[in-house]
């Protein structure tokens, strides 16, 4: 499945991404050959996942081998929250690990800066063990950064974007930024289909990519019964159905695996027709509410309307 979707740069994304996120060093090397020799071309990495060394060497290895040509493959990186005050640091770091000249695309990882200087150099903790925020700048400031690397080093950062952005959020980016986020990165499926800011990302230019589509690690969607009774209509894998809902919307999908057989099985994407995606948008109501899997404790509100907790760092 190699269908391209375009980004508001005039380059294209591949519709479907590896993921690795808690790929574990020691397969994740493994799991980045298995995939680009399949066919994937879209990687997503981050700092913050502690396995781009890893991958690195995987896209050595296949770029070496004449497997694939770098300019054949898009790969995203993101700067993580103890680095919103050293972007340039942050993107060389994972150059460096990645091995790569430049990045496809940079995304911010999430609209919270934290301590760079605090008791941990990823995951920072005040006495009280909660996150060590840091509020002497703003998500905003941070997209700033972004996009005065992305003007001085074109050679190393083709696009950037941000990543668990809310319409909130967004509004209040987009009232002070001269470059529109070129993705926003969000948790996306059918239990947790965040329309509002689908639809407000569309309106603006924003391409969506799905993570966490399959329901990520431990997910009940697999066993849901309605997306058993949609595979079953086509004839295949509940996967394929997870999957293939995001390219009905128009959006990239990240699918994170280090099993080859389902590194495989997730490159199969079919046609939903729009009574699946009838049956697929009543699944919340079925099902008692949305479901979202991934919810670091911040202690922040990050705008989205299913987790209205937190300190406000709109700006
Ligand atoms: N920007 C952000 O904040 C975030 C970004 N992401 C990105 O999105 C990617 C995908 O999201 P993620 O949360 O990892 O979860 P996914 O929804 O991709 O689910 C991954 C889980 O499903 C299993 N799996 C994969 N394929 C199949 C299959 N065909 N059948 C059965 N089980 C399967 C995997 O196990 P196994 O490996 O054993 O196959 C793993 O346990 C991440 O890896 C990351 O790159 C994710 C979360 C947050
Ligand atoms: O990309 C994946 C997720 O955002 C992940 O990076 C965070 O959930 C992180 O583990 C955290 O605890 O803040």
């Amino acid at each position: 499945m190699n269908t391209a979707l375009p980004l508001n740069t005039g380059a294209t994304i591949p519709a479907l991404g590896l993921g690795t996120w808690q790929s574990a060093p020691g397969e994740v090397k493994a799991a980045v050959i298995h995939a680009i020799e399949a066919g994937y071309r879209h990687i997503d990495c981050a700092y913050c996942y502690q396995n781009e060394d890893e991958v690195g060497e995987a896209l050595q290895d296949v770029i070496q081998r004449g497997i694939v040509k770098r300019e054949e493959l898009f790969i995203t990186s993101k700067l993580w929250c103890t680095f919103h005050t050293r972007a340039e640091e942050g993107l060389q770091k994972s150059l460096e690990l990645l091995k790569l000249d430049y990045v496809d695309l940079y995304l911010m990882h999430w609209p919270v800066p934290m301590n760079p200087n605090g008791n941990h150099p990823l995951f920072p903790k005040l006495p009280d063990g909660s996150r060590d925020i840091d509020r002497s700048i703003t998500h905003i400031d941070t997209w700033k950064a972004l996009e005065k690397l992305i003007q001085t080093h074109p050679d190393k950062v083709k696009a950037i974007g941000v990543a668990n952005y809310s319409v909130k959020y967004l509004e209040k980016l987009l009232a002070q930024a001269t470059i529109v986020p070129a993705v926003n990165q969000i948790e996306n499926h059918p239990l947790l289909p965040q329309q509002e800011v689908v639809d407000f990302c569309k309106q603006k230019g924003i391409h969506i990519t799905a993570y966490s589509p399959l329901g990520s690690t431990g997910s009940p969607l697999f066993k849901d019964e309605t997306v058993l009774e949609i595979a079953k209509k086509h004839n295949v894998g509940a996967g394929t159905v997870l999957l293939s809902y995001h390219l009905a919307r128009n959006s990239s999908v990240l699918a994170k695996s280090v099993n080859p057989a389902r590194i495989d099985e997730n490159r199969k994407l079919i046609q939903l027709d729009e009574a699946d995606m009838a049956t697929l948008a009543a699944l919340p109501e079925k099902r008692g509410g949305f479901s979202r899997f991934v919810y670091p404790p911040f202690g922040v509100n990050v705008g989205f309307p299913d987790k209205p907790e937190g300190i406000d760092l709109s700006g």
